[in-house]
């Protein structure tokens, strides 16, 4: 596959293993400015391995990851600044107010005090009276979430990646962070998202599903459930893995 340089996302023939195991098999693929792509995949499947050497964060074994056309084994530091990064698993300092926390990441990206200041005042609008909004740690978990983006983007990077960013979340709560991830996708930014909701996937415009470290299918939604025959993603996705086990 050779690289389309208007890609903001290009990964071609990326493996990963550990000792004699393989996490990520030769993966390769393309996302284009703009694009909601969804990242799914069984537990084990490899989205992380997959994330973290995108992030720069873990050496592949193999294979090329260029972020709005910068590698990552090349310039890592050049990489981080075009990068925005939220996991499910961390995102925040709990011991710290939610404005602190825009503080402690604005700092560490160096992003200017006037921006700063409007991220604090739309985080206070969003915040309201949520209980516990003393310490970050102490919010609803659709309130973490909400936060963690918000110290993810302060610096404007034009791809964020999320990992399973509303695991946990209500139904409402995960509606409104879809939202969201639709707002940055109109204003030109990329987003990967991984997520084990079928019916976040479906809001995807093309979405990869990994099994077993290797890339098993790539399209749009609509596409991957005429391939396997479902009326739903969900029976889709499960088929599609399936099938691949059984190879
Ligand atoms: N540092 C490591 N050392 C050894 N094996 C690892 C390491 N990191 C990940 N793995 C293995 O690689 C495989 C892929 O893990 P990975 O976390 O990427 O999967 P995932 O698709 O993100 O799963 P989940 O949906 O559960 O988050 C798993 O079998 C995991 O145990």
């Amino acid at each position: 596959m050779t690289s389309d340089s208007s890609m903001m996302i290009s990964i071609q023939g990326l493996s990963r293993r550990f000792g004699a195991f393989t996490a990520v098999d030769d993966i390769s693929f393309e996302v284009a400015p703009g694009e909601v792509f969804g990242f799914l995949g069984a537990n084990g499947a490899g989205k992380t391995t997959t994330i973290r050497m995108m992030c720069g964060l873990l050496s592949p074994s193999e294979g090329d990851i260029l972020i709005d056309g910068v590698s990552v084994s090349a310039d890592p530091e050049q990489v981080k600044r075009r990068l925005g990064y939220m996991s499910q698993k961390f995102s925040l300092y709990g011991d710290l107010s939610p404005e602190q926390n825009i503080d402690f990441f604005g700092a560490v990206y160096g992003v200017d005090p006037e921006r700063l200041e409007a991220e604090k005042r739309r985080i206070r609008a969003q915040l309201g009276g949520a209980p516990g909004s003393g310490r970050a740690g102490k919010l609803p978990l659709g309130f973490k979430q909400r936060l963690g983006l918000t110290c993810a983007l302060l610096h404007e990077p034009p791809v964020i990646f999320l990992d399973e960013p509303t695991s946990g979340v209500d139904p409402l709560g995960r509606r409104e962070f879809w939202e969201e991830i639709y707002d940055l996708s109109s204003a030109g930014r990329t987003v990967l998202v991984t997520t084990h909701f079928m019916d976040e996937a479906e809001y995807c415009h093309r979405i990869a599903i990994m099994s077993q470290g290797r890339l098993i299918d790539l399209d749009s939604p609509a596409a991957i459930k005429r391939k396997y025959g479902s009326d739903t993603l969900n029976e889709a996705f499960i088929r599609a893995v399936e099938s691949d086990r059984e190879e």
